[in-house]
């Protein structure tokens, strides 16, 4: 079966690999992508900003200092959104912006991300009417100001202040204190001059709670910070180093009563105030980046896990059999128990990235129309699947670093820089414990709306059914059966955590406690019950993504699922085995069955990754890289260091030679 890839001058151990294939990888990466036009666009877009000289980096960004190298991606981004801007479709510019940037961010990122998201849900017609054509023209450039220094997670203490003033019809916005500096927030240092500010809502004293504003931070010709304003980039971090995360304090600064964006809650000219439909829509931009990072953080762990398997394949280390020849790394069981569940996981963060991000646009057209009831499912899925997969894809990215050896902690593999990128998604946009006692609110709920027999959306319908016997290992050798089974354990096992969950809880408020402090003590319990919530998604998700996928790809896919499947099952072993679901010779069978599936994978690895369809300037991978010869441009990529422009560095002119020199002279 054909596998796209090969060309002449590749790496002989990659080319052999690609010729085991059994699938066609153009098939798998259009279903991927949505359709083969998708996937052709894909394409040249990546060749066409390979080949723009405007994009072309005389020397790697690892290379440049912090300044130089937001110079670089301000002067692309600059090309992107002017020259680029009308050749590409919306849904294509994230993949234009990681084929010419690159993942570290850029200086439009959170206009995109939230700045026109929240003015897109929130803004009432007016100030969309006004701002919006500005902000998508690129004419002016927002961010979304929420995290202070003392308060990131619990908006409700927020202390930035915009107290209505009747006289003139204005908000007057102030930062009271030190800790009450906006801090955090994305392109908020150097490079917008608006930002939706979030505020506390002061009318006549009251305090009606977070709401957000829209502020002009810069002038709009100098770029310089307006009265009243101290803004600046708040340092370096463990990654997104070319966005100014910045910091903001506001001192009496006043805006017109219309910046109040008022689509939901509005405040009349007198002052009165009009709640929302539903009282978290102003929280909707999170809600907006949290549907949308799942399927981003899917391709960063598609990135982590195509780097390490070609470069599994390429180098050889060590014999497994006396005598015989150095083997491919990847042909290690501890090596492909490693890396392929990376790839299933990736491709199972995808497929679930994509459902939610219907899901998103299926809950927004309820908002548009006055009905804001799906809302709380979206929520509670959201919040779970930005936890999991953030963590998962973490610890993910971290397996594929070890697994490269010593090339996997330089720079070169691309992978510490995946690492750091993608664990900030563990605390941006509700730091995870959080955002997991907010699934939990919600299945708590259900465990109580199925208790009473009411109707169950369908994320959390499983939990109005009765288990069976689990049936892992008892339904004979048909592998649909089998994933079944394994779907309603896992769906068991989801349930009952749940109840028990909820159990726990109830148990310490019998016990005297108040229901808030009854939840602290049983918080572990309840985020364990979200995260197999969201598991059981993931899986669910997977499952009918393969069941509509084309014959063509059916069979690898279904190999895809078992791994995931088995992996799943053998990681949540404990819940498996802990109310005697599962015994013990199921849990061996699973692992049996897993390993089994490593054996099956293994000649279809490589074309695996390459169905994830990531260039080379993309992937930015010397390991990665598709030609698989990597170890001329490691030497390549190394002479680029600034360390060897000369072979005398001064600091060892300086410092180093005269101590040898002065050691050397009281001999
Ligand atoms: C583009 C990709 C590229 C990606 C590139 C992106 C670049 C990075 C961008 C990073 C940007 C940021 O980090 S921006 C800053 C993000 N910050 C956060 O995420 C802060 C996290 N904190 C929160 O969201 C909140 O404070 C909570 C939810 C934890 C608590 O809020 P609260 O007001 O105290 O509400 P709480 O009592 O818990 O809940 C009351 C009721 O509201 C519901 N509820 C709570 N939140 C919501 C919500 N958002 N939507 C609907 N419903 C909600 C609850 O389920 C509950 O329902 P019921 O039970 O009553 O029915
Ligand atoms: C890379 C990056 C980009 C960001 N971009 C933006 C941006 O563009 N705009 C913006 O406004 N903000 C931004 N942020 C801020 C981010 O949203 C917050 O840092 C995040 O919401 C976490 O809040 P916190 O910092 O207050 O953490 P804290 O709440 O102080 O968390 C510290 C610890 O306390 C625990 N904790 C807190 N509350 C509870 C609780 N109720 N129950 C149990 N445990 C709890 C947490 O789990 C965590 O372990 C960004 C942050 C990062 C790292």
């Amino acid at each position: 079966m054909p596998n796209r890839c090969i060309r002449p001058g590749d790496n002989p151990d990659l080319t052999k690999e690609r010729e085991t294939c059994t699938f066609d990888t153009d098939e798998l990466a259009a279903n991927l992508y949505g359709s083969r036009r998708n996937l052709e666009r894909r394409r040249e877009i990546s060749q066409k900003v390979s080949a723009d000289p405007d994009f072309a980096d005389p020397i790697p960004h690892e290379f440049l200092s912090r300044e130089k190298a937001v110079d670089a991606t301000a002067k692309k981004s600059k090309v992107i959104f002017q020259k680029w801007k009308n050749l590409v479709k919306p849904e294509e510019m994230p993949h234009l912006v990681n084929e010419a940037v690159g993942i570290q961010g850029f200086p439009l990122a959170l206009h995109h991300a939230m700045f026109l998201p929240s003015l897109n849900s929130q803004a009432d017609d007016d100030l969309a009417a006004e701002i919006l054509p500005r902000a998508k023209a690129y004419e002016i450039i927002g961010t979304y100001a929420q995290t202070e220094m003392g308060h990131g997670t619990n908006l409700r203490e927020l202390e930035t202040t915009a107290t209505y003033d009747k006289t003139t019809q204005e908000f007057v916005i102030n930062t009271p204190t030190r800790k009450a500096m906006k801090w955090w927030p994305g392109n908020l240092g150097k490079m917008s001059n608006y930002a939706v500010v979030c505020c506390q809502l002061i009318i006549d004293g009251k305090n009606l709670g977070p709401h957000n504003f829209l502020v002009q931070l810069r002038c709009e010709k100098t770029h310089e910070p307006l009265p009243g304003i101290t803004v600046g980039d708040i340092g370096p971090k463990i990654a997104y180093n070319t966005t100014d995360n910045g910091f903001l304090a506001l001192d009496n600064v006043r805006i017109p009563r219309r910046q109040m964006l008022m689509k939901h809650a509005k405040v009349s000219p007198d002052g009165t105030y009009t709640p929302p439909i539903h009282a978290k829509l102003n929280y909707g931009a999170m809600v907006h980046v949290r549907a949308h990072m799942i399927y981003s953080h899917g391709h960063l762990l598609a990135r982590a896990a195509a780097v390490a398997t070609r470069y599994s394949a390429v180098r050889r280390q060590g014999r497994i059999e006396n005598g015989g020849p150095e083997v491919q790394i990847l042909d290690y069981q501890t090596q492909q128990h490693r890396i392929f569940p990376q790839i299933a996981r990736a491709y199972a963060i995808l497929f679930a990235g994509q459902e939610v991000r219907d899901q998103y646009a299926k809950t927004l057209e309820g908002i548009a129309n006055g009905q804001a009831d799906l809302l709380p499912d979206l929520h509670a899925l959201t919040s779970g699947l930005k936890s999991v997969v953030t963590f998962m894809g973490g610890l993910g990215i971290e397996q594929c670093r070890m697994s490269c050896g010593g090339h996997g902690y330089s720079d070169a593999s691309g992978l510490p820089k995946l690492y750091g990128v993608q664990i900030g998604g563990c605390t941006y946009e509700g730091e995870n414990m959080v955002m997991l006692q907010q699934t939990a609110r919600y299945l708590m709920k259900g465990v109580k709306w199925a208790e009473q027999g009411k109707s169950l959306s369908p994320s959390i319908a499983y939990l109005g059914k009765k288990s069976g016997k689990s049936l892992i290992g008892l339904k004979g050798g048909d592998i649909t059966r089998e994933h079944e089974a394994i779907l309603e354990t896992l769906e068991h096992t989801a349930r009952r955590l749940a109840i028990d969950a909820s159990q726990l809880w109830e148990k310490r408020i019998k016990g005297g406690e108040c229901k808030e402090r009854a939840w602290n003590g049983v918080t572990v319990e309840m985020n364990r019950a979200s995260r197999v919530y969201t598991r059981l998604f993931m899986a669910r998700s997977f499952h009918r993504r393969l069941l509509s996928s084309p014959s063509s790809i059916r069979s690898v896919l279904s190999d895809l699922f078992s791994l995931y499947l088995h992996y799943e099952c053998v990681d949540m072993a404990q819940h498996l085995l802990e109310d005697g679901h599962c015994n013990g010779g199921q849990i061996q069978y699973l692992k049996k069955r897993l390993y089994e599936d490593l054996t099956t994978l293994r000649p279809n690895a490589v074309s695996l990754v390459d169905s994830f369809e990531i260039s080379d300037r993309e992937l930015n991978s010397v390991l990665g890289r598709r030609d698989g010869n990597v170890y001329e441009a490691l030497f390549q990529w190394a002479k680029q260091s600034e360390l060897n422009y000369t072979d005398v560095l001064p600091a060892v002119k300086n410092y180093m030679m005269p101590m040898m020199e002065e050691n050397r002279s009281k001999l």
